[in-house]
């Protein structure tokens, strides 16, 4: 017989069904799958409630979870494909996407490099380019070095292309391209090393990354090399007038007209979500860069990817207006061989110009900072727990003025959505 107060607790407890897959991370979150009926016990704050689910109970994200029972007959699209998977591969299978990573010689040369400055030690080698794509990657392979096998897996139907390519430049006998999502695919054998081009905006965007984690996991042999072995996400607070004034101060005098009441509109429409593509000048940054993530590659866990943190320190160098943050990503091939050289793709301003430029992040409004000043917070990525290849990016900053310019000490934060 339940005591009173095992009564109360029922009676706030509450039923929720999972409206997608969930891999908790660290010992107090609860792992489920989609169609789990999980209790609810508390809601201490309005994303992270206390639930239970087969006696055991921990932290679950809020949006994995939908009450009312009709939400199963409208299923949302989400739920339907979190991962937006027909559109996602849709848009691999046309030659736009490729086009422009092809065109793009930072990218496409690095890969190559990490080939040619690797093609001893690969001879013999069974490799695995996950998401090959056009099949640049293994055709790299089996052109400038003498790999026993290259399993070149693509989801979108550009594979049935990529398989004549494979054939019209002859390394056929090397390379063998596998139509499929790499989570999906079986492949006969293990495999050496795991290259793949995942990098998104912002480093992670799309979240490929996990599907390389999985195939990591599965069919990368003990002692394998992941290419690239480690990324980084580097931030800088910048100046970004030009922005600034294309987006913002127009408003102020358009064909001398006041049209200023459009301005908090304009903060809404241009300054809510990151804008990438940006190209920042190096002398845009008001300091050293910092590095504020990094991932290693063989240790990442999907779970990690749910949330991720970083800190940062900027000692402001030149006085300017501080319009908002700019971001981008360095990932690193080690060598085959150990003390070997290692190669790197810098994705930021003084390195080769890339396909994914670089991600600014604007205030809402600007704020002068003098030399001197400093710039200290953090950066949290919140993957989007019910579309998966979307994550939000919130930034905590406090300004805190150098001896001679105490008073200017603010803070702020804001979040911005990648892209839902
Ligand atoms: N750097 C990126 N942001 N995107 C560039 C690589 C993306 C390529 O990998 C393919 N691709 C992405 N995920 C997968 C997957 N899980 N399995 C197979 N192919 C994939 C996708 O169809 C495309 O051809």
């Amino acid at each position: 017989m339940q005591t009173e107060k095992e009564d109360e607790d029922d009676a706030s407890c509450e039923e929720y069904v999972a409206r997608s897959d969930f891999t908790g991370s660290g010992t107090d979150q609860l792992s489920f799958s989609r169609g789990d009926r999980l209790l609810v016990h508390a809601k201490p704050s309005s994303e992270w409630w206390w639930a239970e689910l087969q006696g055991v109970i921990g932290y679950v994200p809020a949006g994995y979870l939908s009450q009312d029972a009709a939400g199963e007959e409208e299923e949302d699209p989400s739920i339907e494909d979190p991962w937006q998977d027909e559109e996602y591969f849709g848009n691999y299978g046309t030659l736009r996407l490729h086009l422009e990573m092809l065109s793009d010689k930072s990218r496409t040369e690095a890969y190559r490099q990490v080939i040619l400055s690797n093609s001893a030690s690969l001879s013999s080698k069974r490799v695995m380019d996950l998401g090959c794509g056009t099949g640049i990657i293994s055709l790299f392979c089996a052109q400038l070095a003498r790999p026993s096998m290259v399993y070149a897996v693509e989801a979108s139907s550009m594979a049935e292309y990529t398989r004549q390519l494979v054939k019209q430049n002859g390394c056929d006998e090397v390379v063998t391209v596998l139509q499929g999502r790499a989570e999906d695919i079986e492949l006969p054998e293990q495999v050496d090393v795991l290259v793949s081009e995942w990098m998104g905006n912002c480093l992670l965007f799309e979240f490929m990354v996990e599907s390389v984690l999985l195939a990591r996991d599965r069919w990368l042999r003990d002692g394998g090399t992941m290419w690239p072995s480690s990324a980084a996400l580097t931030l800088v607070p910048c100046q970004a007038d030009s922005y600034y004034a294309e987006k913002m101060a127009f408003w102020e005098r358009p064909y001398g007209l006041d049209f200023t009441p459009l301005q908090p509109l304009a903060q809404q429409e241009f300054f809510t979500k990151p804008k990438f593509s940006h190209i920042i000048d190096p002398c845009d940054c008001l300091a050293a860069p910092c590095d504020v993530i990094s991932l290693d590659m063989y240790t990442l866990q999907v779970g990690d990817l749910e949330e991720m943190k970083g800190q940062f320190h900027f000692c402001v160098e030149k006085s300017a207006v501080f319009h908002g943050f700019t971001a981008w990503f360095t990932v690193c091939f080690e060598s085959l061989e150990a003390g070997g050289a290692i190669v790197e793709l810098n994705t930021g301003p003084n390195s080769g110009p890339t396909h994914w430029k670089q991600t600014l992040f604007m205030l809402d409004w600007p704020v002068s900072v003098c030399a001197g000043d400093s710039i200290s917070g953090t950066i949290v990525l919140q993957r989007n727990p019910v579309w998966r290849r979307h994550m939000t990016v919130t930034l905590h900053w406090t300004i805190k003025g150098s001896t001679d310019n105490p008073d200017n000490s603010q803070a702020g934060t804001k979040s911005f959505p990648m892209w839902r």
